[in-house]
């Protein structure tokens, strides 16, 4: 007989698998391959930014005493007794109406308060002697850069599950992380299912379709900052199936599989999480599309069902398994960031569930607009290629139309959101 599924709504299932404590765990890897990897500490500053008072221009270190007279009339002449570039430090002692010649990034002679630009100087010979002099007085501290400027030794930096970005990669050069604690990339084994499904290298054949699945998934998978492991197609048979996913469960953190977890003849997806003796989270959303995404868990391990329907599995994989991943990467923030958008498109027809449309959202005169990134069915994969949010029209029994202001869910944003729903 056929079971018969209760849907839940989409913050009850995201809990209930928020509540399994899927560990996340750290490693050391190489500055040079940690862009775009997850922070597993908090960056703090270990030592003051600059770490020396320095000159931000090319110009004259001076004592900005020796300079309280100088005007037009009456300019102040300095002998320059030393030369020096970023990166060296002289070594003379600088006494009054001494200046050194100094360029940006060299460290200020101690003595020195101050720094004369190289175009307000008139700097010239004599005798074999340097000299240099200038027609406006100067205040302690005036050109400096100070000692801890950029950043004061204890500064807090950034939050341990920031995804690393090319100033954070700024940063920990600056304070020499050769190598960088990362979040360890959670392994997600990958299957697509179906007797239907060919590869995508194979030409066409009567029934039968390419799976676009697996590289839909495997893509979503890395956007999130997982690593996947994908172990091809599958056909609709069970025996092979159990075999596979029991196997596969082995060796990963989370197992993926796309097609057949609904209530057809060749679905063999509920039937498997049986024998295996997995805990169904749930295997009904109160959503469109991805309704019959299934979760189940079996000692510690999540198991994802994805809908075969191309959006469906897409949608399902953004709602349900990339908060895990990111909480897995130590996220705080582990879910879609949601913003509101003004809807600049027709939804006439009143729906009884929530839905989740692939949307393109996109800036118009500083406001946030929304528009359907095309045909939205389940089924449908060419909407996926222009959609960078998934729009939230709840159920009801109303349309929406034009000028509404309507809730997304971000696609590529970093930032995330702590709780959504
Ligand atoms: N009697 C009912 N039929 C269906 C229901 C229902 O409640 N009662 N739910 C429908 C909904 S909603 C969805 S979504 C689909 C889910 O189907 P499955 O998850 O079981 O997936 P399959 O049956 O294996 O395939 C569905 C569809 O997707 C295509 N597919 C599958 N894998 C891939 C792939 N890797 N790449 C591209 N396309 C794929 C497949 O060929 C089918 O067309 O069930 C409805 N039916
Ligand atoms: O609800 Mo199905 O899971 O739309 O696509
Ligand atoms: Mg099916």
């Amino acid at each position: 007989m056929l079971e018969k599924r209760t849907p839940i709504p989409v913050g009850e299932a995201v809990k209930k698998i928020m509540a399994y404590q899927l560990k996340g765990s750290a490693e050391y890897i190489s500055i040079n391959e940690s862009n775009g990897r997850f922070l597993a500490e908090d960056l703090k500053a270990t030592h003051d930014v600059p770490h020396f008072d320095r000159s931000p221009y090319d110009g004259f270190a001076v004592r900005s005493a020796d300079t309280k007279e100088a005007s037009m009339e009456n300019p102040a002449v300095f002998e320059v007794v030393d030369h020096i570039g970023a990166g060296h430090v002289t070594s003379k002692n600088i006494g009054p109406f001494q200046a050194v010649r100094i360029m940006t990034g060299a460290q200020m002679p101690e003595e020195c308060d101050a720094v004369v630009m190289l175009e307000l100087a008139k700097a010239y010979e004599e005798d074999g002697k340097n000299f240099m002099s200038i027609k406006r007085s100067y205040n302690s501290g005036d050109n400096v850069s100070f000692k801890g400027e950029d950043a004061k030794k204890g500064d807090s930096l950034v939050k341990k599950g920031t995804k690393i970005n090319p100033g954070i990669q700024a940063i920990l050069a600056t304070f020499g992380y050769a190598e960088v604690p990362v979040a360890k990339k959670p392994v997600i084994g990958l299957f697509a299912t179906g007797t239907e499904l060919l590869e995508v290298h194979e030409p066409l054949q009567p029934g039968k379709i390419r799976n676009s699945n697996a590289h839909m998934i495997t893509a979503q998978i890395e956007r999130a900052g997982a690593e996947v492991i994908y172990y091809g197609k599958l056909p609709d048979e069970f025996d092979t199936c159990f075999d596979a996913v029991k196997e596969a469960l082995n060796s990963v953190d989370i197992l993926i599989t796309t097609g057949g977890v609904s209530v057809g003849d060749f679905d063999y997806l509920p039937g498997i999480y049986e024998k295996l003796g997995a805990e169904v989270l749930f295997n009904k959303v109160a959503m469109r599309p991805g309704s019959v995404t299934t979760v189940a868990q079996h000692e510690g391990k999540l198991l994802f069902g994805l809908s075969g329907n191309p959006s469906a599995c897409y949608v399902g994989f953004e709602l349900f398994a990339r908060p895990i991943i990111r909480k897995m990467l130590f996220s705080e923030k582990p879910h879609l960031r949601k913003e509101t958008a003004e809807l600049v498109a027709e939804f006439p027809k009143a729906n009884p569930f929530t839905r989740f449309v692939r949307t393109a959202v996109n800036y118009s005169g500083g406001r946030l607009v929304a528009a359907p990134s095309g045909v939205d069915k389940s089924n449908i994969v060419m909407s996926l290629a222009g959609a960078n949010s998934l729009m939230i029209l709840p159920g009801g029994t109303r349309g929406y139309g034009m000028g509404d202001i309507v809730e997304v869910l971000l696609l590529e944003d970093h930032e995330g959101s702590e709780w959504p729903w």
